[in-house]
């Protein structure tokens, strides 16, 4: 993180909450700002290529735009009704498990999908909501009260989210030199397509027992916007030797990632992080862990295989296999891949998406 005194101050914790301890190792990640990169600033704009090339992740700061502003209102009002979702009894709730229906949306509860090949359980529960349905794109899907009272709020914040992902998208077109519109064309807000809001709790854990809340895995679609308070989220950075960093969280920034569809339409020039989510570290342990992500994804329709259309993406090598998959299949087998209420056998591997182009480890 660079220090430059331009920069908005960084504020290093979030009032109310303990603080994100000193000792733990963290990842050195990029701040950009939101005002630089509407402007169009080139060097911000070339800090982003960098980024999204050498980690994948970045933070963005977004108390210095309007826009940025809005969209951590709209955030923070989504992390109560976050809370207050999960505060609803488990039998309420899994009226909302519409996995057994081919459906990433709705609730998965605590443990419901395994975070390694050992078959350890998750440790977290979380409620997906759809783009589509709140952008009245398709029908809606039958949800809890409090979250169809929110429907304006969550729109709002898909809005801002999807704003950032343009944004995001745009300047990664520019930079690759692809023909104008590529990125932004295939995710278009009103088509259809897997985009959600993802509602995240982790109670705290036994003292003695603190182990892995969500497994190691890449995002499955291009661009995702998380918010953060306490730690827990961990990189692996790129490297045979490399170990896991937690992810600081930073009052006032998003968290940037791409995702699988990011790393297929470049053939491996762009990047998408693993990472996981592990205890809070130090005394933030103690405490329940919310989130809240955006995950932009592409259109439902389009195949995720290499772009055309630029010489700086790499060109698919001999004897190198490009699977047929469209983006709507490759989420719903990743998502749903690993749930144990689904499958008897659950075969990891299957429903792996760029992990090991992730490690840009030869082998
Ligand atoms: O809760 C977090 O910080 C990250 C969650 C995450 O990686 C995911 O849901 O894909
Ligand atoms: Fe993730």
């Amino acid at each position: 993180m660079q220090s430059d005194a331009s920069y908005t101050e960084i504020q290093n914790n979030f009032p109310g909450l303990p603080p994100f301890p000193d000792d733990v190792p963290t990842a050195p990640l990029l701040r950009l700002s939101l005002k630089r990169l509407l402007a169009g600033d080139s060097t911000e704009c070339e800090r982003l290529f960098e980024a999204c090339v050498e980690i994948g992740f970045f933070y963005l700061d977004l108390q210095d735009s309007d826009h940025g502003v809005s969209l951590l209102n709209d955030a923070d009002k989504l992390f109560t009704v976050g809370e207050n979702l999960f505060d609803l009894s488990l039998e309420e709730k899994k009226r909302y498990d519409f996995s057994t229906q081919n459906s990433y949306f709705g609730y998965k509860g605590r443990g419901a999908a395994t975070v390694d090949k050992d078959g350890n359980l998750d440790r977290n529960e979380f409620y997906n909501t759809s783009k589509d349905d709140i952008m009245g794109v398709s029908d809606p899907l039958p949800a809890p009260e409090l979250l169809s009272q929110s429907r304006g709020q969550q729109e709002s914040f898909m809005r801002g989210s999807h704003g950032i992902v343009s944004l995001v998208l745009n300047i990664l077109n520019d930079k690759l030199a692809l023909p104008e519109n590529t990125l932004s064309s295939i995710h278009r807000l009103q088509a259809i397509g897997g985009d959600q809001i993802r509602f995240i709790k982790a109670p705290p854990q036994p003292i003695d027992d603190r182990r892995t809340a969500l497994g190691q895995h890449t995002d499955f679609g291009s661009v995702t916007v998380l918010f953060n308070r306490l730690g827990g989220l961990q990189v692996l950075p790129p490297g045979a030797d490399a170990e896991w960093v937690y992810v600081r969280p930073l009052p006032g920034h998003a968290i940037i990632n791409l995702g699988d569809a990011m790393v297929k339409f470049t053939n491996g020039l762009l990047r998408s992080n693993i990472h996981r989510v592990a205890a809070p570290p130090g005394i933030q342990g103690d405490s329940t862990r919310y989130s809240l992500v955006y995950f932009a994804r592409p259109e439902d329709s389009v195949m995720l295989r290499r772009l055309d259309g630029s010489d700086l993406i790499p060109p698919i090598t001999q004897g190198q296999v490009e699977e047929e998959i469209n983006s709507k299949d490759w989420i719903i087998r990743r998502a749903l891949g690993r749930r144990v209420d689904l499958h008897k056998d659950i075969d990891y591997e299957k429903s792996a998406g760029t992990e090991q182009m992730s490690r840009r480890i030869m082998v």
